[in-house]
Parts: structure tokens; sequence; C-alpha cells
């Protein structure tokens, strides 16, 4: 079997009751697919942290089963398993007296691994969540800005290879901007390394960016819905999910919503600098672009090749499909 290959997680009839009786997971399902990143939301308090810390046991379930691929996750060592976890958390949790280089090299030397494979898998992880290692490696922690550190959490996260990765909240401690461009890189990086994500946040509109699919949780851990976002957006399960997306949610759908590439009308005689957009592009994208020009329609564009136009109506023909 590869160790490293990507696996699903599987939870069936979790719980949690902390000492003193809170329930913070009631009684939870839930299959989460092998390379996909799974976004757990939801309001404040109702189990999210806890559903994660028991993938990788810091929390110990009260009952229920769970597999990471064929293990299960209560049989095996605690330890053995963490190595195939990792874990990211706000405020990275960085050691503050080692460089950046040691702090990535973390579990690699845990395990034993030689020194100069080491070196080199560092590097190449710094690269890979964009920070120069010539410039970055021997700084410290306190030498970074918070989206550096951020971005050292994850590089460290990913340094032995692991099957999953958990997040917790990994990018909320960061102003807007920052996180932003963190999202996209870390989107980028998840088409390289597709690894079973587990990402946790109470930011829907984070959730919607960066989810394959996003599981809704209501208090005691209750799953309201599980659905990739657009489905999410578009079908909300019930009126707590209606409520916790937002009344936006229709905005929000444009963003997450494919331009079609069927049934575009015809391409009239377009005069030079008439608007365009990418056939990769989102609604959201057709939308923008037709709001900077006065045609009232925009031409897709694949490559060189126009493809045909789009109006507001059919914008709007789309979403209500
Ligand atoms: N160690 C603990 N002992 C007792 N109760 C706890 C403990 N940790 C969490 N809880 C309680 O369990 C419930 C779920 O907490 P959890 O941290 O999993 O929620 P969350 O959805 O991650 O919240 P947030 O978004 O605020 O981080 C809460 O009611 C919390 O008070």
């Amino acid at each position: 079997m590869n160790r490293t290959a990507a696996v699903s997680i599987r939870l069936d009839g979790v719980r949690k009751q902390y000492d003193g009786g809170t329930v913070a997971v009631r009684e939870l399902s839930l299959e989460l697919p092998a390379g996909e990143l799974t976004v757990l939301v939801g309001p404040s308090g109702c189990g999210k942290s806890t559903i994660l810390r028991m993938v990788n046991r810091l929390i110990e379930p009260s009952g229920g089963r769970m597999w990471l691929g064929d293990d299960e996750i209560t049989a095996v060592d605690p330890i053995a398993l963490r190595r195939r976890i990792g874990y990211v958390i706000q405020n990275v949790g960085l050691f503050p007296h080692q460089t950046v280089r040691d702090n990535v090299g973390t579990v690699p030397k845990l395990l034993g691994w030689p020194k100069g494979q080491i070196a080199e898998r560092t590097a190449e992880l710094l690269d890979l969540v964009g920070l120069d290692p010539a410039r970055y490696a021997d700084r410290y922690p306190h030498e970074l800005s918070g989206g550096q550190r951020q971005r050292v959490g994850v590089a460290r996260a990913l340094a032995a290879d692991p099957v999953v990765l958990l997040m917790d909240e990994p990018f909320s401690a960061v102003d807007p901007i920052v996180r932003g461009r963190l999202q996209d890189e870390f989107l980028r990086l998840q088409q390289t390394v597709r690894k079973t994500i587990v990402f946790v946040t109470h930011d829907v509109d984070e959730a919607v960016r960066l989810g394959d699919r996003i599981a809704v949780l209501s208090e005691g851990g209750k799953l309201e819905q599980f659905a990739p976002p657009a489905e999410l957006l578009a079908k909300p399960a019930n009126t707590f999910v209606a409520e916790f997306v937002g009344a936006d949610r229709g905005i929000k759908l444009l963003a997450v919503t494919p331009i079609p590439r069927e049934g575009l009308r015809p391409m009239p005689d377009a005069p030079d600098g008439a608007p365009s957009v990418p056939a990769d592009g989102s609604l959201r994208d057709a939308l923008a672009a037709l709001l900077e020009g006065d045609t009232g329609w925009v031409v897709v564009r694949d490559g060189a090749d126009a493809l045909g136009i789009l109006t507001p109506e059919d914008v709007y023909a789309v979403l209500r499909r």
C-alpha cells in the first residue's frame, strides 16, 4: 500500500461528551472523499474543532468509529497516526527559537530522515508555499509577517508528505488581503499535492472559495447539509443552512458557477474592444465584464477563439437552472 496516497476519512456515529457533561458532538456520520478539500463550517461552539481533533486523536471520541482509508483510527497507535496527518492551526504554533528550516524539518527529523534529504525537502516545500528558501530558511518566526508564518505552518504540516491535512482556522489571524492571497496560493498548492484536507472555518465565504464540499454543522455537531458549494448555495437543505450561508447567497453563487460552454448566443459582428471573459471563468467574472462595458453582452473566449456571447438574461437563466 502506498503510505502517502490520499485516503478517505470516514466517521460513523461519532460522539464526544467532555468531562463535565458538554456534548460537543452528539452523533456524526460523514465520509470525506480522498484527495478532496472538505470544509467544516458552522457557528461558534458547534463542535468543528472537536471533530477535527478526534481525527488525529488529540481528543478521544466517547463513541462511534472512524477510519483513515482502511485503518480504524482508534485502533492504531496515536503517534504513528499523527505522523500521517499534517495539522495546521490558527497562529501556527511555530517553535519560536527554531529557524524556519528547523521548524519545517521537525517531523522528517523525528522520523530519522538523513540530513541531506531533510534539507532538500525543506527547500522544496518553502518554494511550494511561495517563500524563497535562500531568503527565509534561516529566519526565526518573529522575523516573518503573519502571512509568511502561516505559509511556514503549511510547509511544516506537509513536510513528511502526510496522507491527510487538518486545518483549523489557519488563515483567520491575518488581514483580509493577506487572507485572500493565502487562500489563492493554498488552492494552487492543493492542485499540486491533492491531499485529503479537512478545513475548519466559521467564514462562509472562505468555505465557498476553498471547499470541494462543505459540511454545514449546527450545535452538537449536527450535520445540516453536506454538498459542493454551488449546490449548498443554490439549494440550501433547510432554513438553518439558508440563514447561515446568508441572504446574499445568490451573489456568492455567481462566483462558484462556471460559464456555460453550450448554448451560448452566436457572435454578432463584434466591434473591436467588446468586453470578453475567459471560458474557464465564473459567472461572476462574466457579470463583472458586462458591468464594465456598455455593449450589454460579453464575448466568451477560449484562448483566441470566440465561443459566443452571454447577456445579463443568460447569466440570470443559468443561475435559475
Ligand atoms: N476541553 C473541553 N472541555 C469541555 N468542553 C469543551 C472543551 N472543548 C470544547 N468544549 C465545548 O464543546 C463545544 C464544542 O467546542 P468546539 O471548540 O469543538 O467548537 P467550534 O465549533 O470549533 O467553536 P469555535 O468556532 O468557536 O472555535 C463547545 O460548547 C465548547 O464549549
